[in-house]
């Protein structure tokens, strides 16, 4: 049996990857762990080196994109941020398991021996169940300001149902789980349980982690 070091989430934007993964963290603490970004934006009060962010020069971030250092980085606002590989083997060195959510693009990199990841897709549910249950929800209007969000519209419920069915035919044969977020305490439980048959259960993983 391998154990799974990470959990990597996939889906559309606003599909509710985030939410999902802060439940689970917040679930158990000790066991799961979250990687801490780069940006090379300045530090804002009251926010703490290697809290929020890991605070380096353009300069530096620049130098670390073209030593392959990030996993993703995007550029906003004239600042970059970004996840580096070594922020989730940070995690690992801590003995937690690293929850963290991914482009589609970037298993190719990181479905390895060395995370030994559970590949989990947040699947949006019909267009009318989004309509429904994301009455009250907003979502994040700009990356860089946690606090600006705005209401769900048609085009951002047509775009997750379109782009879902877009990764699910490049990506799909690479989901090992897929939950329907339809109903959120539904879709938490049955990540719960998934986590749970993974960590319990055999896992077939390609024969080659075995042996590391
Ligand atoms: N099942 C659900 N029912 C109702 N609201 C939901 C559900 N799942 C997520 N939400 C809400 O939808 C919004 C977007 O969710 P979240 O930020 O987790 O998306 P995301 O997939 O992480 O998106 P991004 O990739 O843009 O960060 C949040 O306000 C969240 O609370």
């Amino acid at each position: 049996m391998t154990k799974s070091l990470a959990f990597f989430f996939l889906g559309p934007t606003g599909v509710g990857m985030n939410e999902l993964k802060r439940k689970l963290l917040i679930s158990d603490p000790q066991h799961f762990g979250v990687t801490i970004p780069h940006t090379s934006r300045p530090k804002r009060n009251p926010e703490s080196e290697g809290v929020e962010y890991h605070f380096i020069s353009k300069h530096l971030f620049e130098a670390d994109i073209q030593n392959n250092k990030f996993i993703e980085y995007g550029e906003f606002k004239g600042n970059y941020y970004g996840t580096s590989l070594d922020s989730v083997r940070s995690v690992l060195s801590k003995g937690k398991v690293c929850l963290l959510d991914v482009q589609p693009h970037v298993l190719k990199l990181l479905r390895t021996a060395e995370f030994k990841p559970l590949v989990v897709f947040v699947k949006p549910p019909s267009i009318d169940r989004l309509r429904e249950t994301r009455k009250n929800a907003k979502i994040m209007s700009s990356k860089d300001d946690k606090r600006s969000t705005k209401p769900f519209t048609e085009e951002d419920f047509q775009e997750m149902v379109n782009t879902a069915q877009v990764m699910e035919t490049q990506y799909g044969h690479l989901f090992e789980k897929v939950i329907v977020n339809d109903d959120l305490s539904t879709a938490f439980s049955e990540l719960r349980s998934a986590v749970k048959t993974v960590e319990t259960e055999t896992h077939w993983v390609p024969v080659s982690w075995t042996h590391s």
